[in-house]
């Protein structure tokens, strides 16, 4: 039986003025893939990410999700569609039940069922007793869980993680590691990008690199490691970067901070 194609991108393009961000991405995620979605800084992850949900317009190419054209101007994918933001603007002076509500109104759930939703999903992160407060008294890993619990609220079908395990402590990126797997067997389709590679390694169901907007490596891990004889992912990472001289920037970076070349301390 054929998988069902979740998310279908056609010869991608964006640019910013006159940089060209996105140089051509074709790409094909089935039902209940975990995409890991890398590359160095810049080359252009967060953009397609912003494409896929609508938040960014002026792209050349085809997006499809859910077999529809996201540019038809039927919105009602948005529905089904999870997102956590790596940079998210949260409210500061709500507290977590009025965004988690918030949130949940906007995807169509009742006041009612995304409160007692939410209470029982912070509650899964030890966090019940600051429900009522206010987000600005919050710690940084306490924030992503608000934002992790909001983009889920709705149980929805594709999920889109930008840097998801940002402040996290270790306890807490064990459950939500956990999580993924569990939204996986359940048949649904994550799409990752994270700089973490060990993370990336293990929970990805299939690896794409994008370097200066254009997939320069596209398989699981087991393949790109064939492919590239290297152990690790980030081995794998820094090989088809091109990057292999990360002790020499480390010694003149310190170099320039103390003024000193290494051999002189
Ligand atoms: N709104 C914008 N206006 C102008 N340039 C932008 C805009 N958004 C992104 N860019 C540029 O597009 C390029 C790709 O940015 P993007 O955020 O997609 O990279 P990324 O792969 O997510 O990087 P990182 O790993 O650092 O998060 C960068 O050169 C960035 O400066």
């Amino acid at each position: 039986m054929m998988q069902e194609i979740i998310l279908k991108l056609r010869d991608v393009e964006m640019s910013f003025g006159t940089k060209q961000v996105l140089n051509g991405i074709n790409l094909d995620v089935y039902k209940g893939q975990i995409i890991g979605y890398i590359g160095p800084n810049g080359a252009g992850k967060s953009t397609t990410l912003k494409i896929m949900l609508g938040l960014i317009d002026g792209y050349e190419g085809n997006v499809e999700l859910f077999g529809e054209d996201i540019a038809s101007g039927d919105v009602t994918y948005k529905r089904r569609i999870g997102y956590v933001p790596e940079n998210a603007d949260l409210y500061d002076n709500l507290t977590a039940c009025e965004y988690i509500t918030f949130v949940g109104e906007l995807y169509g759930l009742t006041r009612k069922e995304a409160e007692d939703k939410g209470l029982q999903l912070l509650t899964q992160f030890e966090m019940e007793d600051v429900f009522h407060q206010r987000i600005s008294s919050f710690s940084k890993g306490m924030r992503q869980k608000v934002l992790i619990v909001s983009s889920l609220i709705h149980n929805p079908d594709l999920i889109f993680l930008d840097e998801p395990l940002s402040g996290l402590d270790a306890n807490s990126v064990m459950v939500i590691k956990d999580i993924l797997e569990e939204l996986k067997k359940r048949g649904k389709t994550i799409f990752y990008s994270s700089h973490m590679m060990d993370v990336v390694e293990r929970i990805s169901s299939r690896i794409i690199l994008l370097v200066n907007g254009k997939i320069a490596a596209d398989g699981t891990f087991e393949e790109l490691k064939e492919q590239n004889k290297e152990g690790s992912l980030e081995g794998i990472f820094n090989q088809l970067t091109g990057f292999d001289a990360h002790k020499e920037t480390a010694a003149t970076f310190v170099s320039i901070v103390t003024g000193k070349a290494s051999d002189q301390e």
